[in-house]
């Protein structure tokens, strides 16, 4: 009789709902016991319109907001179950085949300490809806345990990086542009210790205000492939206005959102001005370009390999301003990494639920700031 075989692998799935707010990206993948992953599956879901504006809406203080928040969660615990049905039935899996669904929920205030001195983070997400809906066990707010810790809760996707993109003997940055956008600057694993602190932190915006600016003007969610913007000019006035937020000069640890880069925010620095709008549109294309390219000069020179994911990977007007922006720097999309850009931000949740199960840390001190490394998340029992 042949020998019992030993589970191969463990199989997970992460969703992330982020903060450009265009929907829920899912994947499912198997880990090996050494933590490299393998996604074998990919599914996404657009926000229904009412719960898209109502998350929205969250975003800034207003009426019954714990009534419409719990709504909201149950809304969007019901969005979750559905891709991870759609990732079960595409990859052949029963539900009792997964270890776990790392559920990020979807950020309607971030507010580190030096915000305004509150100190938390909020994820809406009804943990244990998705639980029962699903049949999995759920790892839900994973932030909160870091700023409990000292530290920003954001962003926690640089360990992952590190994990999936990192090199032996050359240092490789990071980039996601999400609604915000984050970058990674991640040592060569041979460095020596003294010069192998990762460092990670939040630009500024990436596509948020663009897709604000784009809905407005265009009646559409976004700047399909930056075409809009890349026909326009940009305004010199109006990018020094907005280059001078004193966010962009801040050492890290350093995290934003939407509770500073809003829409009135723009308006704000836009004032009375009469610019044509598709040339504010490539203005902030250029803030969101310049921001990154000017973080990653003044923290890692010496990088030659940018990597970008996130939907802005897969505007061109980005990347080739990127590229114009970091001369001997090659830009590449993660795609050419061995994962599409709109997969890695959940591939991330998926290992960092993989983390919290096996009481791993998934923050990095060096990045988030937090007093130490800590096991993030709440676990909800299927
Ligand atoms: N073909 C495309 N051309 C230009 N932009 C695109 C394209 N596809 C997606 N995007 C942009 O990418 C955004 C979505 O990116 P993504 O899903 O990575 O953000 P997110 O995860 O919600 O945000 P965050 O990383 O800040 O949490 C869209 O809102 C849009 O602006
Ligand atoms: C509070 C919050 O939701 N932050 C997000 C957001 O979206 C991009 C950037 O701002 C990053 O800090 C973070 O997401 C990724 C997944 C992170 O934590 O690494």
């Amino acid at each position: 009789m042949a020998a019992a075989t030993q589970q191969p692998h463990q199989r997970f799935i992460g969703l992330m709902s982020g903060t450009s707010l265009d929907g829920v990206d899912g994947v499912i993948a198997d880990f090996s016991d050494d933590g490299r992953l393998a996604v074998i599956g990919h599914a996404s879901a657009d926000f229904p319109a009412p719960l898209r504006a109502e998350l929205m809406a969250l975003n800034t203080p207003g009426d019954n907001e714990l009534h419409r928040a719990a709504l909201a969660g149950n809304g969007l615990a019901r969005l979750y179950a559905g891709v991870v049905a759609q990732l079960l039935a595409n990859t052949g899996t029963a539900p009792d085949a997964v270890a776990a669904i790392g559920a990020h929920g979807q950020t309607v205030r971030h507010r580190p300490l030096e915000f305004d001195g509150t100190g938390y983070t909020l994820q809406i997400n009804n943990p244990s809806l998705l639980a029962e809906l699903s049949g999995i066990d759920v790892v839900a707010d994973f932030r909160s345990r870091d700023l409990a810790a000292g530290g920003q809760g954001a962003p926690l996707v640089p360990a992952f990086h590190q994990a999936l993109f990192a090199r032996p003997d050359a240092p490789v940055a990071v980039l996601n542009l999400g609604g915000i956008s984050n970058l990674s600057l991640l040592p060569a694993t041979r460095a020596p210790a003294s010069t192998a602190t990762l460092l990670g932190f939040d630009c500024g915006p990436a596509n948020a205000l663009m897709d604000h600016w784009c809905q407005r003007h265009l009646g559409q969610p976004f700047d399909k492939g930056g075409r809009w913007a890349a026909s326009g000019r940009v305004l010199p006035e109006l990018l020094a206005r907005l280059q001078a937020e004193p966010y962009f000069a801040k050492a890290p640890p350093k995290s934003t959102g939407r509770d500073l880069f809003h829409p009135d925010w723009l308006a704000g620095h836009l004032g009375t001005a009469t610019w044509a709008p598709v040339d504010v549109q490539a203005t902030l294309a250029e803030l969101t370009a310049s921001t990154c390219a000017a973080a990653l000069q003044s923290y890692q020179k010496e990088s030659e390999l940018l990597i970008v994911c996130g939907g802005g990977a897969l505007n061109g007007h980005l990347m080739d301003r990127l590229r114009a922006l970091l001369p001997g720097v090659q830009v590449q999309a993660s795609s050419e990494h061995g994962l599409p850009p709109q997969q890695v931000e959940a591939a991330a949740f998926a290992w960092l639920a993989r983390r919290t199960l096996r009481r791993e840390p998934g923050n990095l001190a060096s990045v988030t700031g937090a007093r130490g490394a800590r096991v993030l998340g709440a676990i909800y029992p299927a």
